[in-house]
Order: C-alpha cells, then structure tokens, then sequence
C-alpha cells in the first residue's frame, strides 16, 4: 500500500508525517519502527498522524509514535509542526487550532513572524500523574542510577520528563546516564530525561535522551518540562530562552496552575511516498 508522507522537522527534531482526515492509515508498531528507521525506511525521531477530531470542540486529533513504536501522549515539536502542516495541506485556514491528544487538548497558533506558538497546557508534578513510584510531590527527588546519586525534578507535560541540572552540557554523560534514566524501574512508562545547564535567570541549554528516539535535537515538552523544572527550583524566570542543539525555543510559564507557552519554529524538508508493507 502506498502512502504519502511529508518530512518536517521543529529544530532538528523530525517528524515523518502522514494526513489521517484524508484516508484513513492505521499503523502497527512494526510499521513504525521500519518507517523511522533511517537506513531501511524514511528515518525520523517521531510519526504523526493527523486526523479528523472525534469531538465538536476541538478542530484535529493528533496520535503521535516514537520511532521504537511506541504511542505516546505528546510531542511539542510535534505540535508545530502540526498546524504548518494542516495549514499547508488545505485542511484548515484557522492560524490557531485546537488538537486533542492522548493527554488533553493543546492549542498551536500559526505567528506573523512563521514561528507557532503553542499552549501547551497546565504542567503537572503530582506523583499520581506522573508514572513515578513516590509517595509526596517533592521538587526533587533522589534516584540511584548505577553508581551514581542523582537529584531529578519531575514534570509531566501529558508525557513524563525527568530534568537534571548539570554544570556542563558538553560534557554530561548524555548517552549512558540518559538510557539508564529513561529505562529506570522507578519509571514503568519509562522516561525522557533532560539535562539543563542554567546560564542565567532567563537562558538554559538544553539535552534530551528521549524516550522510545533517544537523543534528538531538540525536545519541545523536553524545553517545557526543564524551564519549569528550573523555575519552581528559582534557578530560571519566566521566559526563558531554551538553546538546543538543534536551535532556540521560548517558553513561557506563570506557575503553578497555568499553562506552558512555547515558541519556536516549523519546517517543511519533502514530500515522500512509501510502500507500507
Ligand atoms: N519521546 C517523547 C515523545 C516526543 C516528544 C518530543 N519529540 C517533543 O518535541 O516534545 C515521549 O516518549 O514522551
């Protein structure tokens, strides 16, 4: 079966991405995985499916699967890549959409400037809401990785994100400490897990080892969940310019109870077709 795609990317972080309101594509974690992979398939971090909303009162539905196969809850770069693309494809001529996802609603918003904007809904830190085993909200916790002791804070931004603080970017033990933290058993979801390093009240750069991709680019609920990491711990104000690998993201956040705002960049890179065996 033959199915168009649109390659797009949010700072480096890229997206295969296939129209769902116009026919229907169901995909199994199989297909997936041999779409992202980039040496037998197209190569991607993530896949999105845009689809017709099962609701009045939101304009798409939005499925998102990390290149492992997994379905996950959300995705920010996603997001903005999201309404470029609806917009591009016809399907809408709204410049702010509202999308239900697997974990609430998110509302992105096409700027003048070409960047989006997206509300990225309310953090949350409860330990119930967060798929870690702990018994009181805390703003850190201690968790043993290997022969380390580390200290995390823990945000769900409908996906859960473990957010360490370190001293130097370049030299953090991304690739071993960040699959240890991704697959640790006090994460049954499992986990992303980013590592900030705080330059000043309003500027972090920012890692992340994601969950089901491991380290991408850029990670935009990966931004969202460190700077309001940074800002309940009053290392960071609100906004705060978060530099990835892959570029700069905004966020915005007034603290507990509000939502995110995040601001960054779309692209478009190609249209595609693929034989989904
Ligand atoms: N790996 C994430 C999903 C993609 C999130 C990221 N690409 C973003 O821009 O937020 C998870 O398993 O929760």
């Amino acid at each position: 079966m033959k199915l168009h795609f649109t390659k797009m990317h949010g700072l480096g972080n890229d997206f295969v991405v296939f129209d769902g309101v116009r026919q229907a594509i169901a995909l199994t974690p199989e297909q997936c995985r041999r779409i992202a992979d980039r040496h037998f398939g197209v190569g991607c971090d993530q896949i999105l499916l845009v689809e017709k909303s099962t609701r009045d009162d939101v304009d798409f539905r939005y499925r998102i699967f990390n290149a492992d196969g997994g379905e996950v809850e959300q995705c920010g770069n996603g997001a903005r890549c999201f309404v470029r693309f609806v917009h591009d494809k016809g399907l809408t001529d709204k410049p702010a959409i509202r999308v239900e996802t697997a974990s609430g609603v998110i509302e992105p918003r096409l700027l003048d400037s070409g960047l989006v904007k997206v509300n990225m809904g309310v953090p949350r830190f409860a330990p119930g809401e967060i798929p870690f085993v702990a018994n009181a909200e805390a703003l850190t916790y201690p968790l043993e990785v290997g022969q380390h002791r580390i200290e995390i804070a823990v945000v769900s931004m409908g996906n859960p994100h473990a957010v360490l603080r370190v001293n130097d970017l370049d030299s953090a033990p991304v690739d071993i400490l960040g699959a240890a933290i991704e697959s640790h058993r006090r994460f049954p979801q499992r986990v992303n897990a980013g590592f900030m390093q705080v330059l000043t009240p309003h500027d972090i750069r920012l890692r992340v080892y994601e969950r089901g991709a491991g380290e991408t680019l850029a990670c935009g609920t990966g931004a969202c969940a460190a700077a309001v990491a940074g800002i309940r711990q009053d290392w960071l104000q609100s906004p705060v310019s978060v530099h990835t690998r892959g570029g700069d993201l905004v966020i915005e956040w007034a603290g507990p109870g509000h939502a995110v705002l995040m601001t960054g960049p779309a692209e478009t890179v190609f249209e595609g077709e693929l034989e989904l065996t």
